[in-house]
């Protein structure tokens, strides 16, 4: 029985709704917070609560490596050892093999790897990526392993990595089995051939799956193009499941993603971003590196409700960035975070009241523009 997926409203192509798990509800559009090795980095959980995050994620890849599976079982599991009671979605581990480990080797079996910590061997199959998710970390949205091919592709290349793709959807089915309290989300690829990512969804939804995800994007391939992939991939999907963007990414893109169909996003932009002196606000992305806010006494950005954007000046956030602080990190991390999930519950709130269109042309004419 998958977890039930209540869509309240829809507006255009846009959705919003509710997707149910033991852990708790998520609210549609979602930006998910990356929480890479166990943590997302410069927050503790309660922070990141006080965000408005319904759920985080982590990373099959780094956990693996450190602490390693069945020590993170002995220690009770992912929620546990974190501290987190919230839903938490896993990647698969196989793109972060691809963009961390320096050697590894692909094969219809596996995923061979020399860890980036200390050059242990490691093997990753579809059914050790389940295991290792659904068993030892135990999240309650476990992705299939895949192969995101890197951006731009030959057709014939695209068409391979798609191909093991959907192969590997159907053996991760098979070693997920029938449960009841998680979820197993497919991965369409196809990179940006329209009539591969049609059989990828078609291969995919014959498979069954209780979520899909749009992966082989956020790779390079710019806003453009992936736009022009969201003209079609997203509604390739069932409608009734939720689709979920993987590795997206700027307020832009997720405005214009949720204008496509998208209902999940992840992204470490707002963290790392954030550790780098970028704050996003409602009037566009600013650097406090800037000398121009060396006494600028006024706050962040007022309509983003934590700490960071309300209580400290940004001439103090300028010195923190200038200064390499450890606050000015935590700080903006924070901000951050509070400003993608502002973004998202403002977009379920027009989806809600029906002026979507609106806001999104409100977005661009005030935070795109000025950004430029
Ligand atoms: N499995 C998979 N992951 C991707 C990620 C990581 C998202 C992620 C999930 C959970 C934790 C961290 C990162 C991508 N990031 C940018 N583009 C991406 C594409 C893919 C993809 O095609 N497949």
């Amino acid at each position: 029985m998958p977890f039930p997926f209540d869509i309240s409203a829809t507006d255009g192509r846009a959705r919003t709704g509710l997707l149910r798990t033991p852990r708790g509800d998520i609210r549609t559009p979602a930006f998910m917070p990356v929480g890479t090795a166990a943590t997302v980095k410069a927050l503790t959980v309660g922070q990141v609560e006080q965000t408005g995050a319904d759920i985080l994620l982590g990373n099959t890849y780094h956990l693996m490596l450190r602490p390693g599976p069945e020590r993170m079982e002995r220690l009770g599991g992912l929620h546990r050892f974190m501290r987190w009671d919230k839903p938490i979605l896993t990647d698969s581990g196989g793109f972060q093999v691809m963009s961390l480990s320096g050697i590894s080797k692909l094969t219809e079996e596996a995923v061979t790897f020399s860890s980036h910590v200390d050059g242990s061997k490691h093997v990753l199959t579809p059914e050790r990526s389940i295991e290792i998710q659904a068993d030892r970390l135990g999240s309650d949205i476990v992705m299939q392993l895949d192969e995101c091919v890197a951006w731009p592709a030959e057709e014939s290349r695209a068409r391979e990595g798609m191909e093991l793709s959907a192969r590997w959807a159907k053996r991760s089915k098979a070693a997920f089995g029938s449960r009841d309290a998680q979820a197993l989300f497919g991965i369409q690829q196809g990179s940006t051939f329209e009539h591969l990512r049609r059989e990828s969804s078609d291969r995919l939804q014959d498979i069954g799956f209780d979520g899909y995800a749009i992966g082989g994007l956020a790779v390079g391939e710019g806003h453009a193009a992936m736009c022009e992939v969201l003209d079609y991939a997203p509604e390739m999907l069932p409608a009734d499941r939720p689709r979920y963007l993987m590795g997206v990414g700027k307020p832009v893109d997720l405005v214009e993603a949720v204008w496509r169909g998208v209902d999940m996003f992840d992204c470490v932009l707002p963290t790392r971003a954030g550790r780098h002196g970028q704050a996003w606000t409602w009037a566009g992305p600013i650097n406090l590196k800037n000398a121009r806010f060396a006494e600028d006494e006024e706050p962040l950005d007022p309509e983003v409700p934590c700490p960071a954007s309300q209580d400290y000046s940004k001439a103090y956030l300028h010195h923190l960035v200038r200064t390499d602080e450890i606050l000015g990190k935590v700080l903006l991390s924070w901000h951050n975070i509070a400003f993608f999930q502002a973004l998202t519950a403002a977009m379920r709130a027009a989806i809600a009241e029906g002026r979507f269109e609106q806001f999104r042309r409100d977005f661009h004419a005030r935070h795109v523009s000025n950004g430029r």
